[in-house]
């Protein structure tokens, strides 16, 4: 599959609408997301490398979010635990659309379930391993704690999650400073300064990040005793959490 360059916001746009994950996206999000979240590609083999070591016999991996479902191939590829299944889930039809084909191309003998809802009305049951790859930041904060506590209560004990999140610092020289040092690493991977703008002004109340202590405190209120960040690069981290 070829994977075409992101220009979405590469010349003016007089009307600059929310994000959305249509279509347009859906063509150029490998690029996109690459280009553009530092430690993606290192994220997404240790989702794998978790995935081996957490998958349960006969349980669920569910991949909340998952978009083209990068995530979810690397399960795949790695769960060596008996009778597992993968449950995608990703309220974008655009996207689901995409992930199908993506899913019939790939020769992984783990069998994928993909559907095409919001992951609030997913039930979740057996699962041993739940991704939320850079999903949770897209829902109303409001949301959040039911979905994590929902989450808690589909696991198996010894179940994990991988949060993972473009988060916010308390300190605001330093909050200022992860957010250069993150547009410094997106001009280096080619995008303009008017493509860093734009897209910064399209994410505004759509991707809401927030402090790692806030998605902490929210794990553990959810019942999860240990939780820690395990990856970091500027203000995108990744948490995992265990239900022991
Ligand atoms: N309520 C919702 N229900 C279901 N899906 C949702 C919802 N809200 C947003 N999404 C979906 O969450 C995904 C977020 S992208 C995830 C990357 C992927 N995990 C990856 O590992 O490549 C992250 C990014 O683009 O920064 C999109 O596909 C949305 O449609
Ligand atoms: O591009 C950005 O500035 C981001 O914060 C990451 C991102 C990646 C893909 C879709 C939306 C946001």
């Amino acid at each position: 599959m070829t994977h075409p360059k992101d220009d979405i916001y590469a010349t003016p746009l007089p009307e600059l609408s929310r994000f959305r994950f249509d279509h347009t996206v859906v063509n150029v999000f490998p690029d996109m997301i690459k280009r553009s979240v530092p430690g993606y590609t290192t994220i997404i083999s240790m989702i794998g490398d978790l995935a081996e070591r957490y998958a349960q016999a006969d349980s669920t991996c569910y991949d909340l979010g998952c978009s083209l479902g990068a995530a979810t191939l690397a399960m795949r590829h790695r769960i060596r635990a008996a009778n597992c299944t993968i449950v995608a889930v990703d309220n974008s039809q655009a996207m689901i659309e995409r992930a199908q084909q993506v899913m019939q191309a790939d020769s992984g003998e783990v069998p994928v379930r993909l559907l095409c809802n919001d992951l609030q009305a997913v039930d979740l049951q057996n699962a041993s391993v739940v991704v939320l790859n850079f999903t949770l930041q897209f829902i109303a904060l409001a949301e959040r704690q039911a979905i994590l506590e929902k989450i808690y209560r589909g696991l198996r004990p010894g179940g994990v999650l991988i949060l993972s999140e473009k988060v916010a610092f308390e300190d605001a020289p330093h909050h200022e400073l992860m957010i250069e040092l993150h547009h410094n690493f997106k001009r280096t991977n080619g995008y303009s300064d008017l493509e860093i703008a734009q897209k910064r002004t399209a994410l505004e109340n759509v991707l809401i990040p927030e402090t790692l202590e806030a998605h902490r405190k929210r794990l553990k209120a959810a019942g999860f005793a240990s939780s820690d960040v395990w990856f970091q690069c500027f203000n995108f981290a990744s948490l995992i959490a265990i239900k022991a």
